[in-house]
């Protein structure tokens, strides 16, 4: 029989180390803290925040109290005016008299909500700043002689009572210098002034809310220590803002002049995301007044990733924008039921349907009958009549909405005719009472006909509301005719067919102001064509990585700019080459899977670092063996993993094979989790990282060695950013020993 002292042992001697680390780390925080202590600088720091940290609660109690009085105020005037309000419409002077009353009711009440729109955005700003009340601070010299002049930078920015700027937002003019690391002579732009300072000092921050952690002098020569803290920090399962350590090519892209169209290409975890978030920041803050969130698109690769991002912009104290995968933008435009299958198409084909519909004219097959709930309304000779009348302006966009007001007008006209028969009539007299309060807002008794009728039209509109849907959304139109007849094709896939329904019709969202893409090399060219004319007066910030296409069909570099080109007249383009997500073991490895001549550019951030390891296993018990402790390794190493696999099929095989040990497999539906380990298939895995990844089967199976293999292996190594395990069946991909694993 074993002793039972036998197995405590080398518990204890767990536990023995386990304390030995802790008092270590125990001396080490009182060491720092005395360090601190005796160190002028710190203190001082640490003062100002704890000034600043107080002010800021004294200025948010003043604002909710302050939005509370206005609340009372309003709404006791509201009443007093209210009361003395004496609508009178008998004359035209009494007319004239009751509306400049209501107008004045009117500007009282908006000067109300203009003050509460005041306050309630400093308390927001606030709330913000408790987290964390600035990141930085710059000592700026704005003329020879002069004192020197603090600046502390936040998330967001605020002054006191006085006017006097406690914290400056990071999206300021002024901000430009710290993000531009220059100390000495420097220059930001505001107004579309040129200003000259001189950057006496950079001082970066380690904050928690009133506490001051650390503290970083920094200039160009050295590191920069808060990035460094910031990458050594273990991944959540949400994506979080780079304010205080956004780098200086990053800055060149988050401030980048307003142009029609910004091509940033970089390499996997260079910030694509990261920038794409603070640059919607920074526009909402640059157009405070004009621009809303509801005039922003974000195109993201799938929902898991909307997850994944879904944060930053509310830690950064904005709204989220309209966002959507192409699926969710594409099904709205086409006919109900009808799937939005793959998204491939070509320059070509849509050119081909420019062509077709250029010369165009309509004939009476191209329409439909307009119907609601299998009841016709308007026959399909109602919009061809609409066509004749309008028969001098050319077939397409014009025409169209000619038609379409036209239509809507025959479609009031035939339930204006309806709702004088006594069948309808019969139809409202018989409501019940619970739908006649929700459609007339009380229980109705009709005096005379005119009454009836109006009543039974409110009713028809109601019930027919489709019918209006179908004028507004040009459903009377027979796209699928028009393709045949056009191009000679029947059952046209779902791009060609949205662009010629929006080639004919001219439907689009004019009021998109900019538009997003991330991972712009994941669509066809015919996609963006169509999101390009969709949102045709917007402007476009498209972020990519060639080398992470990971289907085939997508469009290279190129025919992303011809699109735009020709969209927005011309595409700026910027780089961003280094890798700050991924260790420099890790970054090494794949940028040996990029084409040669951009290899050279890559570059990561130094730091504490792990090699991959690579594991070839003879057989398949020896590998899902060794598959099996991997994943155990990684359960216990801590951090969020992810089993990273070629195809969803793959999953499900690993799922089997692997039974109690295999990993919750995410299929991009529900988000992350903080930690463990997961499976992933790639598809998803895309623009997420992971503290460690494992590459179940890195063989010529799973990975072929061509360029698309090249790019998927690529995109799979990139998601890690500290540990990367390999494994492989046989023989190892030569595309890594290309990569020189
Ligand atoms: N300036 C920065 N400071 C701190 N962290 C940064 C900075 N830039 C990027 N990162 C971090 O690097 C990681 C990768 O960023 P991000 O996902 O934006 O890169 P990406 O280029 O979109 O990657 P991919 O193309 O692989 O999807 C994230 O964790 C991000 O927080």
């Amino acid at each position: 029989m074993a002793d039972a002292s036998e197995g405590r042992a080398p518990a204890d001697a767990v536990a023995a180390a386990d304390a030995a680390a802790r008092d270590a780390q125990a001396a080490e925080r009182a060491a720092e803290a005395a360090e601190r202590a005796a160190d002028p600088v710190f203190a001082a720091e640490q003062e100002h925040l704890s000034a600043t940290y107080a002010k800021l609660l004294e200025l948010g109690r003043a604002a909710a109290r302050a939005m509370a009085e206005l609340a009372a105020d309003a709404a006791a005037d509201k009443e007093s005016m209210a009361e003395e309000l004496a609508t009178n419409y008998a004359t035209w002077d009494d007319a004239m008299e009751t509306h400049a009353d209501f107008m004045a009711l009117n500007r009282i009440i908006d000067g109300y909500n203009l003050s509460h729109g005041v306050q309630a955005e400093r308390l927001a700003a606030v709330e913000t700043l408790l987290r964390q009340p600035y990141f930085a601070k710059v000592s700026l010299r704005f003329r020879a002689g002069d004192a020197p002049k603090d600046l502390y930078l936040g998330t967001a920015g605020i002054s006191d009572e006085s006017y006097r700027r406690m914290v400056v937002d990071w999206r300021s003019p002024v901000a430009e210098v710290y993000y531009n690391q220059d100390l000495g002579p420097t220059s930001y732009e505001a107004d579309g002034r040129t200003i000259k300072v001189d950057l006496l000092l950079r001082r970066q921050f380690d904050i928690e809310a009133d506490r001051l952690n650390g503290y970083f002098d920094s200039d160009v020569a050295i590191q920069d220590s808060l990035l460094l803290a910031s990458l050594a920090r273990q991944r959540s399962a949400q994506m979080q803002a780079i304010t205080a350590t956004i780098q200086k090519e990053q800055n060149v892209v988050i401030r980048h002049e307003d142009v029609p169209a910004l091509l940033v290409t970089g390499i996997a975890g260079s910030g694509k995301t990261s920038v794409l978030l603070q640059r919607i920041a920074y526009l909402f803050y640059r157009n405070r007044d004009t621009l809303r969130p509801e005039d922003v698109y974000l195109l993201t690769p799938n929902p898991l990733f909307r997850s994944y991002i879904s944060g930053v912009l509310p830690d950064l104290g904005e709204r989220n924008p309209h966002t959507l995968t192409w699926d969710e933008f594409l099904a709205p435009l086409l006919p109900e039921g009808r799937g939005v299958g793959d998204g491939a198409a070509t320059l070509d084909d849509l050119a081909r349907i420019d062509a077709a519909v250029a010369g165009m004219e309509f004939e009476p097959r191209d329409f439909l009958p307009v119907a609601c709930g299998g009841v016709v309304l308007l026959g399909a000779d109602a919009a061809w009549k609409a066509c004749q009348k309008f028969r001098t302006a050319p077939a397409g966009p014009h025409r169209v909405s000619l038609m379409r007001e036209e239509l809507g007008r025959r479609l009031e006209a035939r339930l204006a005719q309806m709702a004088a028969t006594d069948g309808v009539q019969a139809e409202v007299a018989a409501l019940p009472i619970e739908e006649q309060l929700r459609l007339f807002g009380e229980t109705v008794d009709p005096v005379d006909e005119a009454e009836e009728r109006a009543l039974a039209l409110r009713y028809l509109r109601d019930r027919h509301a489709g019918a209006f849907d179908v004028v507004e959304r040009d459903e009377w139109l027979d796209v699928d005719h028009l393709a045949l007849r056009l191009l000679g094709e029947a059952g046209l896939a779902s791009v060609p067919w949205a662009y010629l329904k929006m080639a004919v019709t001219g439907l689009s969202e004019p009021g998109a102001r900019y538009v997003f893409v991330d991972e712009v090399q994941d669509y066809s060219a015919g996609q963006l064509a169509v999101m390009a004319r969709y949102f045709r007066r917007a402007r476009f910030l498209l972020l990519g990585d060639p080398n992470q296409a990971i289907t085939e069909g997508t469009a290279g570099l190129d025919e992303v700019r011809a699109v735009f080109e020709r969209a927005c007249g011309s595409v700026d383009e910027c780089r961003l080459m280094t890798s700050y997500r991924s260790s420099p073991a890790i970054t090494a490895l794949f940028a040996g899977l990029l084409p040669p001549e951009v290899r050279g550019e890559v570059s990561s951030v130094l730091r504490d670092d792990v090699a991959p390891v690579v594991e070839v296993c003879a057989d398949g018990d020896a590998h899902i063996a060794a598959l099996a402790r991997v994943i155990a390794d990684a359960r216990d190493a801590g951090g969020l993993t992810a089993v990273v696999v070629p195809w969803k099929s793959e999953a499900k095989r690993l799922a089997r094979v692997l039974g109690d040990d295999a990993p919750p497999v995410v299929d991009g539906r529900e988000g992350l989790p903080d930690a463990g380990v997961v499976m992933v298939p790639l598809r998803y895995a895309k623009g997420l990282e992971f503290d460690a990844v494992i590459v179940p089967d890195a063989s010529e199976r799973a990975f072929p060695a061509d360029d698309l293999g090249r790019r998927r292996l690529y995109t799979t190594v990139s998601r890690a950013t500290r540990r990367l395990t390999i494994l492989a069946e046989g023989a190892l991909t030569p595309l890594l020993a290309e990569a020189g694993a």
